[in-house]
């Protein structure tokens, strides 16, 4: 199958992305996982797809999907490339689009300094369920909020926020972003038995109540060099934790986000930078 893809990213966490809005795609997730793969395919985090409003309420419908070809809820950094992607298709010349995803309807707007803010909606936050690795140690309270422990085995415990953005976070506060224990504590986070559908591991160092370092392991990618839901999730737990005040910078590795919450049930939004890298076709 001959397939023509767009190839973007935002702060660094890169994207293919597919137009099925004119006929639908039949990608298997073996594909997927080629089109991802960054030696034998185009190379990325994550593979959006768009695809023609499922009702007169919205204007399109995308899915994501990661890099393991596990098809996900919810993108950060892919919603503000979805804005910039059907704006070059020519498919919409609207600015402030509503789009129907797997976590519900987000309506990201093209801001006049060509950045993306997305409406994430509201973070909810997972009172963690006992047992939680209570049975080796109780709960800390920080701000009046519980931070759990994860058992990591030989890797320690992490004391975690669980925050979901439509997709599952467990974030962490650490002294030195650059020197947090990535590599090994995220992957036993993201496979954690504590998360049935596995989770995104998040390691955020306060530098000061409106700025924060943030390196992510991401759910069926690894490490990214940004995740933007998870800079929301950091940024929400870190505010109930009294650690933070809104908006915040958050310095990725791949750039900066930034991020505003009024507390409760009001949205989250996400902004941030979007780059166009190549067109391309594909022999799958
Ligand atoms: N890995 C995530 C999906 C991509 C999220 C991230 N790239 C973002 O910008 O929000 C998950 O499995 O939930």
């Amino acid at each position: 199958m001959k397939l023509q893809f767009t190839k973007m990213h935002g702060a660094g966490n890169d994207f293919v992305m597919l137009d099925a809005t004119r006929e639908p795609l039949h990608v298997s997730r073996e594909q997927l996982r080629q089109l991802a793969d960054r030696h034998l395919g185009v190379g990325a985090d994550q593979i959006l797809v768009v695809e023609p409003p499922p009702s007169p309420d919205v204007d399109f419908r995308y899915r994501i999907f990661n890099a393991d070809g596990g098809e996900v809820e919810q993108c950060g950094n892919g919603a503000r490339c979805f804005v910039a992607f059907v704006r070059r298709q020519g498919l919409t010349a609207k600015r402030a689009i509503r789009v129907a995803t797997h976590a519900g309807v987000i309506q990201p707007r093209l801001e006049d300094d060509g950045r993306v803010t997305v409406d994430m909606g509201p973070p909810r936050f997972e009172p963690a369920r006992v047992p939680f690795d209570a049975a080796h140690l109780a709960p800390r309270t920080e701000g009046g909020f519980e931070l759990w422990p994860l058992d990591l085995g030989s890797s320690g415990t992490a004391w975690v926020s669980v925050v979901s953005m439509g997709n599952p976070h467990a974030v962490q506060r650490v002294d030195e972003a650059d020197a947090a224990p990535v590599a090994e504590q995220g992957p036993r986070i993201e496979h954690h038995a504590r998360f049935a559908q596995r989770v995104n591991a998040g390691f955020m160092q306060v530098v000061t109540p409106h700025h924060i370092r943030l390196r992510v392991w991401e759910r069926g990618a690894g490490e990214t060099l940004a995740c933007g839901t998870g800079a929301c999730a950091a940024v929400t737990a870190g505010i109930r934790h009294g650690w933070l005040q809104s908006p915040v910078d958050v310095d990725t590795r791949g750039g900066r986000l930034t991020i505003a919450w009024d507390g409760g049930a009001s949205p989250v939004l996400l902004t941030g930078p979007v780059a166009h890298v190549f067109d391309g076709t594909i022999e799958l």
